[in-house]
């Protein structure tokens, strides 16, 4: 595995340094979250232009524990880039001034899933940097993100990867244990674990995926089953948006 991650890190560092340098940017600037997948596209993009030219940003809400915001400054300081925190609730917060808008769990989570990226998208703007996305390769196959929200980016080192892939990245990277140990987790809610709102493991998710693309996507058993709905209903993420131009 060190050889092929050898090997894709190689091809990761020309792209995210293209793009870079195709845009005319000075730097990139990625949310980190004290997760794994931030972590490790950080390290991407830290060893593709230099960590003097990343920035990593904390943006936590009410929910978001101590230990991740302490996790946030420790993955920075391993990958030796610039660490600011920027809290999300003020923003948040007039969000509720809008009657209903806030009620829902699952509402709020995706509007703090798009307030991060405003704030990512601000700080791109001000610093000419380009906002490095964290998506891997089964969230996106799943739709487990928020449309125009974490998904969105103008980079995204990490999306080739399978999430047990990213573990093993991870691993490489020598990121902190603690980053690499805890579950998954989209932060949106407190208790909410990505295994838990997915119905399974991300080790049998990626098996399914996996398994599904070597047999032309036809489920032959209940997590594949429940993989492929989940591929199917967020085909919507993964495409342009239903327009007349594209046809003509
Ligand atoms: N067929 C279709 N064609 C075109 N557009 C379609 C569509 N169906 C829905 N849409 C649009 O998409 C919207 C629904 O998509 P979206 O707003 O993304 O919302 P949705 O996919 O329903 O929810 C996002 C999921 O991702 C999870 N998440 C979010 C953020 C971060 C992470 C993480 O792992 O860190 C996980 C979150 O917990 C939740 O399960 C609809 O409101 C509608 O606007
Ligand atoms: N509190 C936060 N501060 C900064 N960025 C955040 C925060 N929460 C989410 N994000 C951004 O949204 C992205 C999507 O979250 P997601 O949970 O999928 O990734 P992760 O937290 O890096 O890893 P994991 O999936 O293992 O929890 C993060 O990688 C990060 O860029
Ligand atoms: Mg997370």
């Amino acid at each position: 595995m060190i050889e092929q991650i050898g090997c894709v890190m190689e091809s990761v560092d020309q792209m995210v340094r293209h793009a870079v340098w195709n845009a005319g940017a000075d730097g990139i600037v990625v949310g980190i979250s004290g997760g794994v997948d931030s972590a490790v596209a950080a390290g991407f993009a830290a060893r593709a232009v230099g960590p003097e030219r990343v920035v990593g940003i904390a943006l936590p809400s009410a929910v978001t524990p101590t230990a991740d915001l302490e996790d946030a400054e420790a993955v920075c300081r391993h990958l030796g880039i610039e660490f600011r925190v920027m809290s999300i609730e003020p923003v948040i917060d007039a969000y509720r001034q809008y009657p209903g808008l806030t009620e829902s769990r699952y509402v709020l989570g995706n509007l703090m899933a798009r307030t991060r990226m405003t704030l990512l998208y601000a700080v791109a703007n001000r610093e000419n940097r380009l906002v490095c996305g964290t998506s891997n390769r089964t969230e996106y196959l799943v739709g487990y993100s928020t449309k125009h929200g974490d998904a969105a980016a103008d980079i995204q080192p990490i999306l080739h990867l399978y999430k047990t892939e990213v573990f093993e990245v991870a691993r490489e990277m020598g990121l902190p244990a603690r980053v690499v140990e805890k579950p998954p987790s989209a932060g949106l809610w407190t208790g909410q674990t990505d295994e838990k709102e997915l119905g399974a493991t991300y080790d049998e998710i990626d098996a399914a995926l996996r398994a599904l693309a070597e047999k032309d996507w036809v489920a032959e058993n209940k997590v594949e089953e429940l993989v492929l709905k989940r591929v199917r209903a967020s085909a919507h993420k993964r495409v342009a948006p239903p327009n007349l131009l594209s046809t003509r």
